[in-house]
Order: C-alpha cells, then structure tokens, then sequence
C-alpha cells in the first residue's frame, strides 16, 4: 500500500519536474508564476494520498489567479484549478508589508482569504448542480487546490463558447439555456454567478450544451452587490448573443426572473 502511494507521489513529482523544467522555456510554458510551491506540492501529496489524484498532467489554462491542469483522478480525467498563493502583485506588496508589525499576519491572512475563496467555488458547483445548471461536478477542494470534472475529450478540454461557431439555430439553443441556467441560479440557488460571459461557458461541441465553469467569485443574493452582478451577467450574454441576431431587454429578463423569484418565495 505504502509502496502504491510512493508510486503516487513519485508520479506527482515527475510531472511536476517536468513542469518546471518548462518553466525555463518562457515561450512553450504556460506557468510563468510558481504554481508549485513547498506548500502546493504538499497539498498535491495529501489528495495524492487520498486517492483523489493520481498524477497531473499538462497545462489547460494560465489565468490571473489561477492555473487549470489536466489530472488523473480515481475513476478518470480530472481538473486541477490552482489558485496561485504568491502572485507577482503581492510579492511586491510583500516588500512594504513584511517587516511592519501591523501586518505580521499579512501573508496568513492572504492564504486564508485563497483558501476561502477555493472552497467557496467548490460550494457553489455544488449548490449551482443541486439547482439543475450544468456546471463541471466538483470532486474535492483541499487549500487552494480545487479538482472538478473535466469538461473534454481524450484530454482534450471543451472550447469556450467564445471559441465556438454557431449557426443560428445553436445559437439561440445555447442562449436559452444559458438564461435558463442564470434563472435557476436566481431562483433556486440564491446565486448570482457574477463573472458571466462568452469566456466562462464551456460548449461541448458535440452536443452544443453550454456549461458554467469559474464560479469563485459568485455571490449569494444576500450580497449588496447581487442585483448589479446579475444584471452585468445578463448584458453580458445579450451583448454576445447580438451577433446572432437576439435582441432581448436585459431589464425584461430580470423582471421576468424577478417575477419567477417572487412567485416561488410565496409558494414557499
Ligand atoms: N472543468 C474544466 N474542464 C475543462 N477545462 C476547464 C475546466 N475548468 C476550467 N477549464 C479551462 O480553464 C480555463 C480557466 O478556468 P477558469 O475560468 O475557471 O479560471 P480563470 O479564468 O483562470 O480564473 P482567474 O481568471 O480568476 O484566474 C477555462 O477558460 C477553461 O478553458
Ligand atoms: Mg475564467
């Protein structure tokens, strides 16, 4: 068993060797910022040793915040979001803080809110999937690692609806579902995504089904921002959408939402 695990971890460490290996050459490698850290490496180890992933492969993303991996998980291909602890920003900011007794928790502090932050995200997948949005199901959230289901084929990710060419009728297929979707986050989930665009829905190609991915930032309707964040979501598909010749209000499908909303509330 022991040897099985070392087998894990030795794996785990191969690719993340090789990782850094690329990490010289600024023009193939996608992760310029340390991904793997001390304390990154030790979180892989510990979903390595619960069976959660076994390996981890190549780059899918390089985001602000976050890198996106190809995994090996126990029944399959897995995403591996990293959120980065040390990003460039805060290494400078480090400079002024460090040192400064006010702020000797500074560098705990920014952990934690990342930490939070990863599991919030894994909360809203699964709360978002309870509501019936077809979001990548979440698998575990360790620290600032979040694994979810890989939305691909043969290891190869799924484009973004931004990448994806639609004739009209897929076009007006994908846009009701996506309002759909921001409806039964509204209505049944209390969430607004709040990062909604052509940049954060997945499309399989196959089927032409719209997927919510990168929900970290959503927010319950409790937050004073809610209601901007929703209507910003909402001109955000419609502004997409133009192009495919859908011309719908923003504000005639929040009313229509709102309206839904208050109707279930009462039924309630
Ligand atoms: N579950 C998944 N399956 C396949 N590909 C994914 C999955 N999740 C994310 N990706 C890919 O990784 C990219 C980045 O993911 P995501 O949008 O969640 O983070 P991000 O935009 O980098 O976040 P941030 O900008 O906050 O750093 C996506 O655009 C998508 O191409
Ligand atoms: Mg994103």
């Amino acid at each position: 068993m022991k040897k099985e695990v070392a087998k894990r971890v030795q794996r785990i460490d191969t690719k993340v060797d090789k990782m850094r290996m690329r990490r010289k050459d600024t023009n193939t490698l996608k992760v310029k910022e340390n991904v793997f850290d001390d304390a990154t490496l030790k979180i892989l180890y510990t979903v390595s040793n619960k069976g959660i992933l076994n390996a981890i492969g190549g780059s899918i993303s390089t985001g602000k915040e976050a890198n996106v991996f190809l995994g090996e998980g126990k029944d399959g291909d897995i995403a591996v979001k990293i959120y980065r602890i040390s990003s460039s920003t805060f290494r400078s900011m480090e400079e002024y803080i460090l040192g400064d007794p006010r702020f000797r928790n500074v560098r705990h502090a920014k952990k934690d809110i990342i930490f939070a932050w990863t599991k919030k995200e894994h909360r809203n997948l699964t709360r978002a999937k309870e509501a019936g949005v077809r979001v990548p199901e979440p698998v575990h959230a360790e620290r600032n690692v979040l694994m979810m289901e890989f939305l691909g084929e043969e290891g190869k990710a799924y484009p973004l609806l931004k990448d994806v060419n639609l004739d009209p009728e897929d076009a007006k297929l994908i846009f009701d579902t996506v309002i759909r979707y921001v409806e039964l986050l509204y209505v049944k989930a209390n969430l607004v995504h709040g990062d909604l665009s052509e940049y954060n829905i997945i499309v399989n190609p196959r089927t032409m089904e719209p997927i919510f991915i990168d929900m970290g930032q959503s927010v319950t309707l409790e937050h004073p921002k809610a209601r901007e964040f929703l209507m910003r979501d909402i001109e955000n598909i419609l502004r997409f959408f133009k192009r495919y010749g859908i011309k719908e209000q923003a504000e005639d499908i929040y009313s229509s939402m709102k309206e839904i909303k208050q109707k279930t509330n009462k039924l309630s």
